[in-house]
Formats: C-alpha cells, sequence, structure tokens
C-alpha cells in the first residue's frame, strides 16, 4: 500500500494562518494539476463526521493548538494512498506545523522536492481571519483562538521555514 506513494512527488506549502495557503494552492492545482491536501479539511471532515475521535480533535482545534502529530501524519497518508493512482503530485496545506512532523513525515512517506512560503504580516492575517470568521463557521476563527495559533505559528512553525531553507528547497510564490 504505501510504495504506491513511495516516489510521489511533494511540496509542502507553509505559512501563518490566514496567509491564503488554500487560495494559493488552488492555484497552483489550476495550473498544474497536483492534488491538492489540507490538514485543516481533513481534520475537519473528521470532525464533521461525528467520530469520538473526530470530538477530541474539535477539542483541540478549537483552543487553537496542535493535534497528535501521528493523528495528522496518518489521516495525510490515507489520503496520499487513495489518490496515488491519478496524482502527478502532491501539495501539502497545513504541514508540518512543526519542524518534527517535518522530520516524521519523511522518515514514514518522503522528502519534499520544494516548500512553498506563504508569507503574510501579522496584522494582516488577523485581520482576514476575524473577517472570515463572520461567515465561515470555523470554531477557531475567533479572537481570542486567533491569536493563539499565531503565536504557535512563530514560535513552532517558522522554525520550519528556517530549516528547509537551509536545505535550499524554500520558494516564495509571486502573489
Ligand atoms: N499539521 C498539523 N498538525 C497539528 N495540528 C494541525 C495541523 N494542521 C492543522 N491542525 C489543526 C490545528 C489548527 O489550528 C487547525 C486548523 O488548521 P488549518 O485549517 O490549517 O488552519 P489555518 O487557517 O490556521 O492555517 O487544525
Ligand atoms: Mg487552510
Amino acid at each position: 500500500m504505501a510504495d504506491k506513494i513511495k516516489d510521489a512527488k511533494i511540496i509542502f506549502v507553509v505559512g501563518g494562518p490566514g496567509s491564503g495557503k488554500g487560495t494559493q494552492c488552488e492555484k497552483v492545482v489550476a495550473k498544474y494539476g497536483y492534488t491538492h491536501l489540507s490538514s485543516g479539511d481533513l481534520l475537519r471532515a473528521e470532525v464533521a463526521s461525528g467520530s469520538e475521535r473526530g470530538k477530541t480533535l474539535q477539542a483541540i482545534m478549537q483552543k487553537g493548538e496542535l493535534v497528535p502529530l501521528d493523528t495528522v501524519l496518518d489521516m495525510i497518508k490515507d489520503a496520499m494512498i487513495a489518490k496515488a493512482d491519478v496524482s502527478k503530485g502532491f501539495l501539502i496545506d497545513g504541514y508540518p506545523r512543526e519542524v518534527k512532523q517535518g522530520e516524521e513525515f519523511e522518515k514514514k512517506i518522503g522528502a519534499p522536492c520544494l516548500l512553498l512560503y506563504i508569507d503574510a504580516k501579522g496584522e494582516t492575517m488577523v485581520k482576514r481571519l476575524m473577517k472570515r470568521g463572520e461567515t465561515s463557521g470555523r470554531a477557531d476563527d475567533n479572537e481570542e483562538t486567533i491569536k493563539k495559533r499565531l503565536d504557535l505559528y512563530y514560535k513552532a512553525t517558522e522554525p520550519v521555514i528556517t530549516f528547509y531553507t537551509s536545505r535550499g528547497i524554500v520558494r516564495k510564490p509571486l502573489l
């Protein structure tokens, strides 16, 4: 099963909450036909299923915290395997959120050929998320949780950019 994705082309898409990762991914999909997998969307689908696991995840996400690494990684891996036959490559949006997630992904799946870094100012991200919160119905698009997500981004996720910059695979798409 897992060797179906052994040689898959992998692009990580990393940026803060509200930076526009999903929007940029749609553009890449339209142009290059890669398969877009968003860790947040996969997690929200699990929550929407009403499963026990979903309830646990919901409580974590509502607080703006990271869900356990193994849970996200398993979900991404399953989604990749399910699409392996029809996919030219994968855009992994919202993962890795911390350096450890990147290391585990590389051990269990493979190395990324590229990391797209979606850069945006903190105040821009907050403004967008507050606006999105008016209609998104997302439990984490509120002022308190947004602040926690942003803090966590600077603390845990920015080091991911540094880590892959030293490997020479980070690109900023021209927005
Ligand atoms: N790779 C990952 N590891 C742990 N938790 C994750 C994760 N990706 C998403 N989550 C959880 C925590 C996030 O605050 C929440 C929403 O994720 P998202 O949709 O990618 O949000 P954002 O709009 O902040 O980029 O889901
Ligand atoms: Mg998103």
